[in-house]
């Protein structure tokens, strides 16, 4: 693994050349770096005028020119893997052997392309020596069967079993790590192997298999080029050859899967690199927290008008409140606490990480210790619980106690999260009002506490930071318990004034 990356992201190049038809070449190569995570970089060795069905001619920039590409890349950017595909002849492969002894990059894949799969050589036969002796300074080999018999001067295999026999032949002869792949085996199976003749792999097996059902379908074009570029992508993301190839090989599965619906050419189309990302995942860009912040506090708005235009609010604020009136809230206000506290530490108990359990178990405990004692202050300790709930405190504390009773800790946090967030906007405007004489300035002055902004940004950022990373269904069911909540603390700051005359 590098450790110079101060991110997850791999910076992977691609050394290859091209398919006008996006199918092979550094254009598969780039999606697959992309599909498996990482940041892909392309310098071409060979043009190719080619399609599904055929490779037309291939054009070879000067040497030079591929020097002056591969410099330009590594002079400038920490590169974490290169994959390497068509190289062409031997004075690409001598070329890109130079630059590897320069840039000496920390992980090389080799995808030793010779033929197409339309049957098309894509390397001169006399720079087969060449491709060989390249092998010393990869750390893995991806032949298919006729690829593996060049690179061990042998017969190509016709069984599995000689298969892996030559790969463990082509491993120790020249210090590499072979994935031998079964893609051109006849029969139901396309299973690969890593095989490695120092037995350096995990239990130090020197062949490791990888089972795999064969597809049925003519859209394999490519499916070298993506697995190689995958590999070089997931590997400083795994630091393990075995996991590395476990995981590109159920994505390299699904997207031969889901070829034929792209649509691409008459002949062998391309695989569909995107077909798993694209299904769950989905293209349209996601919405940040701050997103989901800004679309909830809107669609609370004429909530929060309606709170700010209420007798009871209004009259808190320039002190015309009647006192029966706001010792009926503080009545309620303490039975809502009550139960108030016991959801947030139900949130605690279904929180996913200690920061978020230590959250609402610290408000759980905040809104016994201060809130309540605050509203003791008021009440008489003694009378706190006198009251019978009206029918909004039990509407509110029914819907809360409901959302934990269905346990989604999603659900129920943002149930949880207009008594912070409209109660300190709400705070906010009436507590500059808080001046001497006033009849209710201590009340008022308690919406002072910096404190209590800050938990309830806090609360904005873990609900909406959820929710943003939430699927549809989740941050739809979440709003929906948010907005629902909002209506309740209307309904609770309009119930003094329809209660008491
Ligand atoms: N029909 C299929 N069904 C499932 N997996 C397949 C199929 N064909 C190839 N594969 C898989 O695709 C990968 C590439 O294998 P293959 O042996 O075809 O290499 P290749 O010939 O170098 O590919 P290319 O088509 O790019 O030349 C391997 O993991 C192989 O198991
Ligand atoms: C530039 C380039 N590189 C590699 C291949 C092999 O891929 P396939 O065997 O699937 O045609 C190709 N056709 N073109």
């Amino acid at each position: 693994m590098n450790t110079d990356n101060p991110t997850s992201i791999p910076r992977v190049l691609s050394i290859a050349g091209t398919d006008p038809t996006g199918g092979a070449g550094i254009q598969a190569d780039l999606k697959s770096i992309a599909a498996n995570g990482g940041y892909g970089m392309a310098v071409v060795t060979a043009l190719v005028a080619q399609n599904t069905t055929g490779v037309r001619s291939v054009h070879v920039p000067p040497s030079s020119f591929l020097t002056e590409q591969l410099d330009a890349v590594s002079d400038d950017v920490a590169i974490d893997a290169v994959k390497i595909g068509m190289l062409g002849n031997v004075e690409i492969i001598d070329t890109v052997r130079g630059w590897l002894d320069r840039a000496r990059p920390p992980i090389v894949v080799l995808d030793p392309v010779m033929v197409a799969t339309s049957g098309d050589r894509l390397l001169d036969a006399e720079a087969e020596a060449a491709m060989r002796a390249l092998l010393s300074r990869v750390d893995l080999v991806t032949p298919n069967i006729p690829e593996l018999a060049v690179l061990a001067e042998e017969d190509a295999a016709l069984t599995w079993e000689a298969v892996l026999a030559q790969a463990t032949r082509v491993s120790a002869a020249h210090s590499v790590i072979v994935l031998a792949k079964g893609g051109h085996l006849d029969g139901d199976a396309a299973p690969d192997a890593l095989v490695d003749a120092s037995a350096a792999l995990s239990g130090r097996r020197t062949v490791v298999e990888f089972p795999g059902r064969r597809i049925k379908t003519k859209h394999t074009h490519g499916t070298g080029c993506s697995l190689s570029s995958a590999l070089a992508t997931v590997q400083p993301q795994t630091g393990n050859w075995e996991k590395s190839v476990a995981q590109v090989k159920a994505w390299l599965t699904e997207s031969i899967a889901n070829g034929a619906g792209l649509h691409v050419g008459h002949g062998h189309g391309p695989v569909h690199h995107f077909a798993g990302m694209w299904s769950r995942g989905g293209t349209v860009t996601r919405s940040t927290a701050d997103d989901v912040a800004k679309k909830w506090w809107t669609g609370i708005r004429s909530v929060r008008d309606g709170i700010d235009a209420l007798p009871f609010v209004r009259g808190l604020g320039d002190g015309t409140l009647g006192h029966d009136q706001f010792s009926w809230y503080l009545a309620q206000d303490a039975l809502y606490l009550r139960d108030y506290s016991r959801v947030l530490a139900h949130a605690s108990a279904l929180a996913a990480t200690t920061d978020e359990q230590t959250f609402w178990a610290a408000n759980a405990h905040g809104a016994l210790a201060t809130e309540l004692q605050l509203h003791e202050g008021w009440l008489g300790p003694e009378h706190t619980f006198d009251t019978p709930p009206s029918a909004t405190t039990t509407a509110y504390l029914n819907h809360l106690l409901a959302c934990a009773a269905r346990g989604d800790y999603a659900v129920l946090i943002a149930a949880l999260l207009p008594c912070f967030w409209i109660y300190d906007d709400v705070g906010a405007r009436l507590h500059p009002l808080a001046t001497p004489g006033h009849p209710y300035r201590s009340w008022l002055q308690t919406y002072a506490d910096p404190q209590f902004a800050a938990l309830s940004k806090q609360a904005v950022e873990i609900v909406t930071g959820l929710a943003a990373r939430a699927d549809i269904a989740t941050q739809q069911a979440m709003w929906e318990a948010f907005r629902t909540s909002a209506d309740h603390e209307l309904a609770f700051f309009a119930a003094p004034h329809a209660a008491v005359e």
